[in-house]
């Protein structure tokens, strides 16, 4: 499996392959793909549980999908978001809190929305034994402050901004970064600086590697971001099948 001191050197050609996962069959169809990373991401609020934005994921949430996902990849390195307001407000609840998606859900690593105030933490979390993802760009759970999911670091100032938090992070201690919905030139140039990896989505080709919803990429998903790319119509496959399965009951032909 990639550990995450792998994915940290980034020593291989290819780009880091990075898709969510929720359940216990989809993780493994993803892990069997040789995707390198599994986050069980908290889209899980919008993706699964159906909720309009990822504010309302609550740990317990994160975890349990967490476990399902766990326990059905053999080989891909599987991290957990962790969910709005689980980090931050105390450093000793931060560290109870990844601590529980490490220890009991099966995580081997977390991922948190960071900003200023996770310089500290992310620090901290690795001192202790937690790999940490770091994520910048869009960060989804500070919607209601940002008011949408527009693009992020396309003033100088905001760019420099993430340059500048991007650096402190991989500081910290982070051994790979997200960054999302941000300029490909941004993108590419905080690839170029940073010496670990740097996945994209929504923010061009010149990342280190890309992720995904998975729902996205299946062609499930009720609304997708305009960066995202679907690779198949699962939904269509369903519909077909329930309503094949509704006529043969109702016409006698099943059982
Ligand atoms: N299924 C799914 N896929 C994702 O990629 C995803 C989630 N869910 N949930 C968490 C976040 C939310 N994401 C999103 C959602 C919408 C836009 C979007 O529509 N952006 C528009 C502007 C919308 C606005 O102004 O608010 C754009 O043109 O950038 C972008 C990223 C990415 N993440
Ligand atoms: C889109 C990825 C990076 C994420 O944070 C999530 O799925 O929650
Ligand atoms: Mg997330």
């Amino acid at each position: 499996m990639p550990t995450v001191r792998e994915i940290q050197r980034g020593a291989r050609d290819e780009p880091l392959t990075m898709l969510t996962a929720y359940d216990a069959p989809t993780a493994a169809i993803v892990d069997e793909a040789g995707i390198d990373v599994v986050l069980v991401g908290d889209s899980v609020g919008n993706a699964m549980l159906g909720y309009d934005t990822t504010v309302p994921v609550t740990l317990d949430q994160v975890a349990s999908h967490t476990g399902a996902v766990a326990r059905a990849v053999d080989d891909a390195l599987v991290v957990a978001d962790m969910p709005f307001l689980s980090y931050g407000a105390s450093e000793a609840e931060s560290i109870e809190n990844a601590g529980r998606l490490i220890k009991e859900a099966g995580a081997n690593a977390v991922k948190l929305e960071s900003g200023t105030h996770t310089v500290e933490l992310t620090e901290r979390l690795v001192e202790l034994g937690i790999p940490v993802m770091a994520h910048l760009g869009l960060t989804p759970q500070r919607v209601n402050q940002v008011g949408g999911y527009t693009q992020q670091g396309t003033t100088d100032d905001a760019a420099a901004e993430i340059r500048d938090l991007a650096a402190k992070h991989e500081a910290a201690g982070a051994f790979s970064l997200v960054l999302e919905h941000v300029p490909d030139e941004l993108a590419a140039s905080i690839t170029d600086a940073l010496d670990i990896p740097v996945i994209g989505i929504g923010a061009g080709g010149e990342t280190d590697g890309q992720v995904l919803v998975v729902t996205d990429v299946l062609g499930l998903s009720e609304s997708v971001p305009p960066f995202a790319e679907s690779f198949g119509d699962v939904r269509e496959e369903m519909e077909e099948a329930v309503a094949a399965y509704r006529d043969a009951v109702e016409d006698g032909s099943f059982p």
